[in-house]
C-alpha cells in the first residue's frame, strides 16, 4: 500500500525549472531512497513535501491527506517527521530536555508547551524520552548540553526528537553527510532497527554504502525530473543514471 504519493508537481524560481513534473509513489514500511547530482532538485522535493516550499501545480497525498498547503507543523502532526541536514535542536538545553519538548507536544499538542517549567515531575514524559534516547545510543548523555555532542550524535539526537513523535513517515536529508565511515556504519544499523518497527522511510543521500545498505527503491533525479527508478541493483548498472550522477562514473 502506498504511504506516499506525489503527482505532477512542478517549481520553479524565477526562470529556473528546479522540478519538472515529478511523480512519486512510496510504499508503506520501505525504505526509499532519492539520489542524484548536486542542483538535481531533491532538496526542492523534499521540501516540496514537508511544506516549507509549496509546489506551483501538483498534489503530495500522505495516505487520504493532501498535504499540499499545509504548513510544517501541520504536516507533522499527521505523522511525517523530518531530520535536516543541519540537525534541529535546542543547544542550551540538556539532551533529556531537547527529547521531551517533541514528546510532550506530541502527547498535550503545541499549546502545553508553555507548562513546560513543570515537566521534570511528568514521569511518563520523561520516561519516554529516556527510552527515545536509549534507541539511538545517547542515554548515558542525558545531562549533557546538546551543544556540546558531536555532530554525529547531534543527529542521533535529533532522530531522537522525531522517533518521540510516533511518526508513520521519516524523511531524511543525508543522515550520515559529515560523518566518519564507523559513525555511519552506527546510523544505518540505527535506522534499520528503526526500519523494523514499521516507520517508512525517505532518504535523501549522496553516499551509496548508505543507499545500498538501506534502501529497497532508488528513484534517481536529474536537472528536476526522475530519469530511473527501481530496486538498487538495477540503478546500480544503469547508463543513464551513471552519466547523469558522477558524469559517467561508476556507482
Ligand atoms: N530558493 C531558491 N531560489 C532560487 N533557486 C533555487 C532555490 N532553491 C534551489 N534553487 C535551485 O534549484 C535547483 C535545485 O536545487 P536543489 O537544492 O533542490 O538541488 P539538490 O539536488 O538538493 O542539490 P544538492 O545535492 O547540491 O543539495 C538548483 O539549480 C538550485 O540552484
Amino acid at each position: 500500500m502506498e504511504i506516499l504519493k506525489v503527482e505532477g508537481v512542478n517549481k520553479s524560481f524565477g526562470g529556473l525549472r528546479a522540478l519538472n513534473n515529478v511523480n512519486f509513489k512510496v510504499e508503506e514500511g520501505t525504505v526509499h531512497a532519492i539520489i542524484g547530482p548536486n542542483g538535481a532538485g531533491k532538496s526542492t522535493f523534499l521540501n516540496c513535501m514537508i511544506g516549507r516550499l509549496v509546489p506551483d501545480t501538483g498534489t503530495v497525498m500522505f495516505g487520504d491527506v493532501s498535504l499540499t498547503g499545509m504548513k510544517p507543523h501541520q504536516i507533522n502532526q499527521v505523522g511525517v517527521s523530518r531530520v535536516f541536514q543541519t540537525p534541529e535542536i535546542f543547544g542550551d538545553l540538556t539532551l533529556l530536555e531537547n527529547v521531551m519538548i517533541p514528546t510532550l507536544a506530541k502527547r498535550d499538542g503545541e499549546f502545553a508547551l508553555h507548562a513546560f517549567v513543570r515537566v521534570d515531575q511528568d514521569t511518563e514524559v520523561r520516561d519516554k524520552a529516556l527510552h527515545m534516547l536509549e534507541d539511538v545510543g545517547l542515554v548515558e548523555k542525558r545531562e549533557m548540553v546538546a551543544n556540546s555532542l558531536s555532530r554525529g550524535d547531534k543527529r542521533r539526537l535529533e532522530l531522537a526528537m522525531c522517533l518521540s513523535q510516533d511518526p508513520k513517515l521519516l524523511l531524511l536529508d543525508e543522515p550520515t553527510a559529515g560523518m566518519s565511515r564507523a559513525d555511519t556504519n552506527n546510523t544505518i544499523d540505527l535506522l534499520k532497527r528503526i526500519g523494523d518497527r514499521g516507520i517508512t522511510k525517505v532518504v535523501i543521500e549522496h553516499d551509496m554504502h548508505v543507499v545500498f545498505s538501506l534502501a529497497q527503491k532508488v528513484t534517481v533525479l536529474a536537472q528536476g525530473a526522475i530519469i530511473a527508478e527501481g530496486k538498487p541493483e538495477d540503478i546500480k548498472g544503469d547508463p543513464r543514471v551513471q552519466e547523469a550522477y558522477l558524469g559517467g562514473a561508476h556507482l
